[in-house]
């Protein structure tokens, strides 16, 4: 058992009552639209992490009254094969949200495979339109991940406006659709990246840490300016100790240096991992209501 500590942002905590907030709409849409609202997973290959993950979104999809659809393709299915089952799933009014599950098998072209998406199902917020939409500050489907972590952010610290943040990361899956929607909020974002220079002076300025590298540990407690609030969206998973199966999952925060420093810090796991999926239900929540005509009221899932 973790200790109560008031620095500790409970991210488990929040989406628990965000899926609780989610169940009473999906019922509404249930009653309102004669059927549940659906949500498609695709996985391609084996990846056990990824199985594990898809595992629990279906649990979770259906714990809050909508329809999970998952389909498991081999390793070596053909980019052929895979457009068809998007486009099937495109036409599909059962389906209302379609996520293909990232990184693909190294033979298929990922972004071909998230053009074919139908923008109204794009839950994960990749498509072209998605993200074009998000740069525009236009509304839209927002990536799960950046949507998540900001969700933390303003339940923690309110008003954002005029904050110093910076993202170590510019993927399009996270630390991309991050910056647009913490200069959404008006913070004066800086992007870090693998060809930044002095990574720990830039750290050091900021009230906002967003961390999404993909490197375990590598952001120290030392970098951290005192007070700030740090956000760890990394999942990696160590080499296993001696004698056990599995090794521990760790962010891309040194976790025990960073909380004696920082103002408020997720932890991993139970951070910001819960709110990607609570918002991917969310999102789907959203789309069915837009694919369906039935009307939700503004912010209600926020
Ligand atoms: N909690 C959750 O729900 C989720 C967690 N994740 C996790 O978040 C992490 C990041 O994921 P993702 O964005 O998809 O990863 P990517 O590998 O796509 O991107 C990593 C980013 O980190 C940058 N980077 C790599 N090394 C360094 C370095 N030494 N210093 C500074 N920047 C560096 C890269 O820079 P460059 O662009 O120059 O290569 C790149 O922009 C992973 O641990 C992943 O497992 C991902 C999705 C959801
Ligand atoms: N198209 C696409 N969209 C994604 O959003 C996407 C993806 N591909 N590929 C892989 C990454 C990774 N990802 C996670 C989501 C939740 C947890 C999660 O719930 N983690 C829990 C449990 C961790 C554990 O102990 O296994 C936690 O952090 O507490 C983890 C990882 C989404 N991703």
């Amino acid at each position: 058992m973790t200790e109560f500590n008031e620095k500790i942002i409970d991210g488990k905590a929040f989406a628990e009552g965000l899926r609780a907030r989610i169940a009473v709409q999906a019922a509404a849409f249930e009653a309102k639209a004669g059927r549940k609202a659906g949500l498609a997973v695709v996985l391609v290959g084996e990846d056990p992490a990824s199985q594990v993950y898809v595992a629990s979104k279906a649990k979770q999809t259906v714990e809050c009254g909508m329809e999970s659809f998952e389909h498991k393709l081999p390793a070596d299915t053909t980019q052929e094969t895979l457009l068809a089952l998007i486009d099937r799933l495109n036409a599909d009014d059962a389906v209302d949200g379609i996520l293909v599950q990232l990184p693909l098998p190294k033979h298929l072209d990922e972004q071909t495979v998230v053009e074919r998406i139908s923008p109204d199902k794009d839950v994960d917020g990749l498509t072209p339109i998605s993200t074009g939409r998000l740069a525009l500050g236009l509304p839209g489907l927002v990536p799960c991940t950046p949507l998540g972590s900001l969700m933390l952010l303003k339940d923690r610290l309110g008003n954002l406006s005029g904050k110093d943040a910076v993202v170590i990361g510019r993927s399009i899956l996270v630390g991309k659709p991050m910056v647009q929607l913490l200069l959404g909020e008006n913070c004066t974002v800086t992007v870090a990246h693998s060809r930044t220079q002095n990574l720990a002076d830039v750290v050091r300025r900021a009230d906002i840490v967003v961390a999404a590298v993909g490197r375990p540990e590598m952001i120290k407690g030392e970098w951290i300016k005192p007070g700030a609030t740090v956000i760890d969206v990394g999942i990696n998973r160590l080499p296993p100790e001696e004698g056990k199966k599995k090794g521990r999952i760790v962010g891309d925060v040194d976790y025990q240096s960073a909380i004696q420093v920082a103002g408020a810090i997720t932890p991993v796991p139970g951070g910001v991992g819960p709110m990607t999926i609570g918002v991917l239900l969310r999102n789907a929540l959203v789309a069915a209501h837009r694919n369906a005509g039935v009307e939700l009221a503004d912010g209600i899932l926020d």
